[in-house]
């Protein structure tokens, strides 16, 4: 079987061409694949599949012709991954399996289409606006931090950090613990520190992140989308440009009266044939 191994910000990805639908995949080989010493390693895969060979793409077939099937490391689905997304079509328009028209090329995923334009290096994808929906918490190594519920298609924690508490000295090994009422289906959880200003944008925000299904990755671009509508909305602001910076680098979230951009690189670093097991 074919692969490609690609990133977004960090944020790595095997991806496996099957445009028909027909390869067998299975939460134990979703795990294997992304065992870093067993396997290719990555923070997921994303199946690339025809929206109208797949169950979950098939409604979306008028509107796009790939569906982005992504599975986080651990084998279990999520609904969606922003940086997946970018990196999904940067696959695409590697591959020839695509080409934008009018400038803009679309995907069908989980929590419904996703719009991506590209600017050399840069991929950007437009996501649902981010829904605050509720306080809550988590408990990391003891330290309750409050947050905020945030639905991005898939469910975040934003937390922001006291004074007095440095974002680099997160034990994040451990899963943080969440409340199940509030996160029925667990929850990504982002915990955030100010910045200094960067020019051009209205806030700067830095990040890590837990990833449900995934522990702790370098980046998670629906998470960066959830923390910039929470700095907008602390800063008394609907829209905005916020700068996300995540261990793996920067990522741009332009947040608009009606949906989300996400832009930063996506890159692919290798191709290969895999042997399954
Ligand atoms: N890294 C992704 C999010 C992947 C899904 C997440 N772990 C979940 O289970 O919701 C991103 O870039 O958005």
């Amino acid at each position: 079987m074919e692969f490609t191994k690609g990133h977004g910000t960090g944020n790595d990805f095997v991806v496996l061409p099957d445009p028909d639908g027909t390869l067998d995949l299975t939460p134990g080989l979703v795990a294997a694949l992304c065992d870093r010493r067993r396997g290719l390693g990555g923070d997921g895969v994303l199946r690339v599949v025809r929206a109208a060979k797949h169950p979950d793409g098939v409604a979306l077939a008028g509107e796009a012709e790939w569906f982005m099937d992504y599975w986080n490391s651990d084998g279990s689905f999520a609904e969606m991954c922003g940086n997946g997304a970018r990196v999904f079509v940067r696959y695409l328009l590697a591959t020839g399996l695509a080409t934008p028209t009018g400038g803009t090329l679309p995907v069908a995923t989980r929590a419904g289409l996703v719009r991506a334009r590209v600017d050399g290096d840069t991929i950007a994808v437009e996501m649902r606006r981010p829904r605050l929906y509720d306080a809550s918490s988590a408990v990391l190594g003891g330290l309750t931090l409050p947050g905020t519920a945030v639905d991005v298609g898939n469910p975040h924690l934003v937390c922001a950090l006291p004074a007095g508490i440095d974002l680099a000295d997160l034990d994040l090994t451990r899963a943080p613990e969440f409340d199940p009422r509030v996160f029925p289906h667990g929850v990504n959880v982002e915990f955030t520190a100010p910045a200094d200003p960067v020019d051009g944008t209205d806030d700067h925000v830095l990040m890590r992140v837990y990833e449900r299904g995934s522990a702790e990755t370098l980046s998670c671009g629906t998470g960066a989308c959830a923390v910039a509508a929470v700095a907008l909305r602390d800063a008394t602001r609907d829209t905005g440009v916020v700068a996300v910076d995540v261990p793996g680098g920067r990522l741009t979230v332009t947040v608009t009266a009606d949906s989300c951009w996400l832009a930063g690189p996506a890159v692919l670093v290798a191709t290969g044939t895999l042997t399954l097991p």
